[in-house]
């Protein structure tokens, strides 16, 4: 494994319509699985975004292996996957046809080097056996996981993934924790998700973004013990057993009134 180290210095994102997205985040994260938390709204993919160098920040610095993530952009997107929040694909192509199309995208000149990493990347999230099949007989998990074999494409040591389990049922979830699971033997992974679930099953280490500050950060059990001794009152029970944390917002609420 490669030990990736990002550091996050007093990073900001204004937006031009004066939202302030991300404000004054401080924090390290390592080799492993780390996961990201928060309502909608928190400021989950912004941070996201301009750790994949999609959009670059207002304020403050960060660096990937001690490289400035702004002026270092060409060398670090080499090592980066990135999975957003919404993908596109061309359902009249099979998997395997869209995955090549993203392959030629990412820059993977040879014929059998595109078609032995595809396969890899397939396998992987299995889908190997729906590879000739066109994209609209998937279904919205397989869709999903067709998204995470595209961000492996071009072997990344770091995995940037928005909400990868948002919208999935509860045995497409599992799936996708697995392959986190999995992949974050190998290589450094970070996700976001509002789902505390997600975070207990896979990841090591996590952060919780609230109205884009950083409200807590470590192993989720140092989070549990920090919690000892409160209590919620969460009406939605359905959605609660899952840990949605939407569902916070509305239990403070009810504590405030
Ligand atoms: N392009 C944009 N222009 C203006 N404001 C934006 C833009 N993108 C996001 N925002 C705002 O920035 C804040 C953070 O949004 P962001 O999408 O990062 O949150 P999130 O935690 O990923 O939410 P969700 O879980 O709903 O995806 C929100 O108030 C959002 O409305």
């Amino acid at each position: 494994m490669v030990l990736i180290m990002i550091g996050i210095n007093n990073l900001s994102k204004r937006y031009n319509n004066n939202c302030m997205a991300l404000d004054d985040i401080t924090c390290r994260i390592g080799t492993g699985v780390f996961g990201l938390l928060g309502e909608n709204g928190a400021g989950k993919s912004t941070l996201l975004k301009i750790l994949a160098t999609m959009i670059e920040p207002t304020g403050g610095t960060v660096t990937v292996n001690g490289l400035d993530l702004c002026s270092e952009k060409a060398v670090i997107r080499k090592q980066l996957g990135y999975l957003p929040q919404e993908f596109g694909f061309y359902a009249r192509l099979t998997g395997f046809e869209m995955l090549e199309y993203f392959a030629v995208i990412k820059g993977i000149a040879n014929k059998q080097a595109r078609k032995t990493q595809v396969n890899e990347a397939m396998e992987l999230v299995n889908l190997a056996e729906v590879r000739n099949k066109r994209i609209s007989t998937y279904s919205f998990g397989m869709k999903q996981r067709l998204g995470c074999a595209q961000a492996l494409l071009g072997k990344p040591q770091l995995l940037i993934m928005d909400e990868p389990t948002a919208g999935l049922d509860p045995v497409e979830r599992n799936n996708i924790r697995n392959i986190i699971s999995e992949l974050g033997r190998k290589i450094t992974i970070i996700y976001s998700t509002h789902i505390l679930a997600d975070i207990e099953a896979c990841c090591s280490e996590f952060a919780i973004l609230r109205q884009g500050s950083l409200a807590f950060k470590g192993k989720p059990d140092e989070l549990a013990k920090l919690a000892t001794g409160m209590s919620w009152q969460i009406k939605d029970t359905a959605r609660a057993k899952d840990g949605d944390m939407s569902l916070m917002e509305s239990a403070r609420q009810e504590e405030d009134e």
